[in-house]
């Protein structure tokens, strides 16, 4: 019984990993997943220059999961290049994924066009959702600019590259930004950020829980789960097959990752529970989904990836 899996013509032994944010800001943290029984890392979300990020408090958990304002605290874009240009030499039979994020097209031109000129041979994760930075938008609800910023990262940048999406909640934008999406040589779509702007309240003191945006934060964990599936199928059902799918998003137990492959997802990255558990949570999970898998008679991902039977 085999948990490994293929994303943009690349073998990755395990198709668990981090989520972008979590257990990846520096050497110390990439270490541990790198050690642990995780298929491949992303980092953090690289930007140009380094981040202190919001104000502390800015992560807190519940037993439901999550809610973030981190604000993008990165060690800068050439820190996570040089850490990944020696686990390539190191490490060598494992393909990594650099997390960017540019707060104009040209900052995401200016990023891609540092990696392009490294010896770097992974896979780029372009972060079109970042809800915390004060006065940005996230992105992917803007459809025009997906579509103007995708244009110009296919004319810049020549490696496999994929995006991170927000959830979205309409059907209409499932089928919008499916359309945008198809006109292009993506490798994949990783499907689900955090849900922006959430409130977690603390009613014993009638205060909010993190600092920044008085309280308000992206949502992880639990509360996300049947959003993040439904973000998985429906550009699952609707992206071009050579289009991956990226599940992320209220996996805690070898049953959420099983379901995140039934919808579709080829890789699926954990954020919350990570943040809870820590690195060893990937020996666990890849356990039970194998557990799951020799119940129902599977022996690979291929078995059940994308069957999900519907009522009608
Ligand atoms: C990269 C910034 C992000 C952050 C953050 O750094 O605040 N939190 C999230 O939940 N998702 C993000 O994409």
């Amino acid at each position: 019984i085999s948990t490994k899996t293929t994303l943009a013509g690349i073998h990755f032994d395990n198709c668990l990993m981090n989520a972008a944010g979590v257990y990846c800001y520096d050497a110390s943290e990439l270490n541990q997943i790198q050690n642990s029984m995780a298929g491949t890392f992303v980092t953090k979300t690289g930007t140009v220059t380094p981040r202190t990020g919001n104000q502390v408090p800015r992560y807190r958990a519940t037993h439901l999961g999550s809610i973030n304002s981190m604000g993008l605290p990165n060690k800068g874009l050439q820190y996570y290049m040089d850490y990944i240009s020696q686990q390539q030499k190191a490490v060598p039979h494992k393909t990594y994924f650099q997390s960017i994020a540019g707060f104009n097209l040209a900052e995401d031109e200016y990023l891609l066009a540092q990696i392009q000129a490294s010896d770097f041979t992974g896979v780029v994760e372009l972060n079109l959702s970042c809800p915390n930075v004060p006065g940005k938008p996230q992105i992917g609800y803007d459809f025009e600019t997906v579509e103007k910023i995708l244009t110009r990262v296919f004319e810049v940048y020549r490696g496999p590259l994929g995006i991170k999406l927000p959830p979205y909640f309409d059907i209409v934008h499932f089928d919008q930004m499916a359309t945008i999406l198809n006109q292009f040589p993506l490798a994949f779509v990783n499907s689900v950020n955090s849900i922006g702007n959430g409130l977690i309240i603390d009613s014993l003191s009638e205060r909010v829980t993190i600092k920044p945006k008085h309280g308000f934060g992206g949502i992880g964990g639990d509360y996300l789960k049947p959003t993040a599936l439904a973000n998985v199928h429906a550009f699952y059902q609707r992206l071009k097959p050579s289009i991956q799918i990226i599940g992320t998003g209220g996996i805690k137990s070898g049953q959420d990752a099983f379901e995140h492959i039934l919808c579709g997802a080829s890789m699926v990255q954990v954020g919350t529970a990570l943040h809870a558990e820590g690195p060893q949570i990937f020996a666990r999970l890849t356990a039970e989904l194998k557990t799951i898998m020799y119940q129902k008679g599977y022996t690979t991902l291929t078995d059940f990836r994308g069957k999900l039977n519907y009522l009608d």
